[in-house]
């Protein structure tokens, strides 16, 4: 399959480092199964709409994309939603990422939480799972709350507005977790009860580890030396400080909270990604 001047220039925006060729040989395929997903569901919904003399607006498709910190979760969702947009349905397809739903600093500080920031307990669960569930329900204009890398926070005066689209991308390390996972769960049910398709995007620790650091020394060139950076104080940081600082967040955090609580839920993915080096996907394997 070919991709536009457009299509390149967006993708290519997403992230610089993408591989073209793995976006035709891997992102291309898997956006078109989706898609045949999403026309197999809406059939499924038009059905049950004559069934029920329904005219409601059909809810929309939840795609859910799960894996570690660090491992492209948001780079895979950023170009999926590109690459569904391209299909002559015309399909309008928002992204939300449920770290907006983590609870703000200043609650994780008060809960002694910020060296558990991405673990099951760091997250307002219900507000997910309200806003996931309104969705489905065909609820308008719903408000999502936003989170910030740079501020390392979630925003108290910006949000994000998602009003009724065809295909909702829900991208988070979270998204596979079950009730178990999550005893201040007052619903008896779990945000993956709402999402159609699940893709885990997964990849050897040390791999993850070194794509952690890669990352943290970018945004160490860039984001750190701005005064609303809350990596600011580490700006200063020799090379190997800064190395040693982000493998230490690496082990103490994100690989703790990977073992204990995102790897167990990859078997529950409908489609597991495994990349090897330089994020080429070495293997898919699709739940039948
Ligand atoms: N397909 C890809 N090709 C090349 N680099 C990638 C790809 N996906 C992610 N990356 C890089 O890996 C790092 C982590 O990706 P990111 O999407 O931020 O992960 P996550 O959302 O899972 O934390 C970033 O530095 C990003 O540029
Ligand atoms: C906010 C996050 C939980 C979200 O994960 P991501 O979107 O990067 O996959 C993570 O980036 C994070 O801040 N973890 C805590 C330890 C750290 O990396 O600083």
């Amino acid at each position: 399959m070919t991709l536009t001047p457009d299509e390149i220039r967006t993708l290519k925006g997403i992230n610089e480092a993408l591989s073209l060729e793995e976006v035709r040989e891997i992102y291309l395929p898997l956006a078109r199964l989706l898609n045949l997903y999403v026309d197999a569901n809406q059939h499924r919904s038009a059905t049950l709409d004559r069934f029920l003399g329904n005219r409601d607006r059909r809810p929309p498709f939840v795609i859910g994309i799960a894996g570690s910190v660090a491992v492209g979760k948001s780079t895979t969702a950023r170009v999926l939603q590109a690459l569904l947009n391209r299909w002559p349905q015309q399909r309008n397809v928002a992204l939300v990422t449920t770290d907006g739903f983590l609870y703000p600093n200043a609650t994780l500080e008060a809960r002694d939480l910020m060296s558990r920031k991405g673990f099951p307990v760091s997250f307002d669960i219900n507000r997910l799972i309200e806003f996931v569930s309104e969705l489905k329900a065909g609820r308008p204009q719903l408000e999502v709350p936003l989170y910030s890398h740079l501020v390392y926070d979630v925003l108290q005066d910006r949000s994000q507005i998602v009003d009724q689209p065809d295909i909702l991308v829900l991208e988070g390390l979270n998204v596979l977790q079950s009730g178990m996972d999550y005893p201040q769960n007052t619903h008896h049910v779990f945000v993956s009860d709402f999402i159609d398709f699940s893709i885990y995007v997964d990849a050897p620790i040390e791999q993850l580890n070194q794509w952690f650091i890669r990352r943290f020394m970018t945004l160490r060139d860039s984001v750190f030396s701005d005064p609303n950076s809350y990596f600011h104080k580490y700006a200063d940081l020799s090379d190997d400080e800064a190395v040693a600082t982000a493998d230490r967040i690496w082990r103490e955090i994100n690989e703790v909270n990977l073992r204990q609580n995102i790897l167990p839920t990859r078997e529950r993915a409908s489609l597991i990604l495994s990349k090897g080096p330089e994020h080429a996907v070495d293997s898919i394997s699709l739940r039948k």
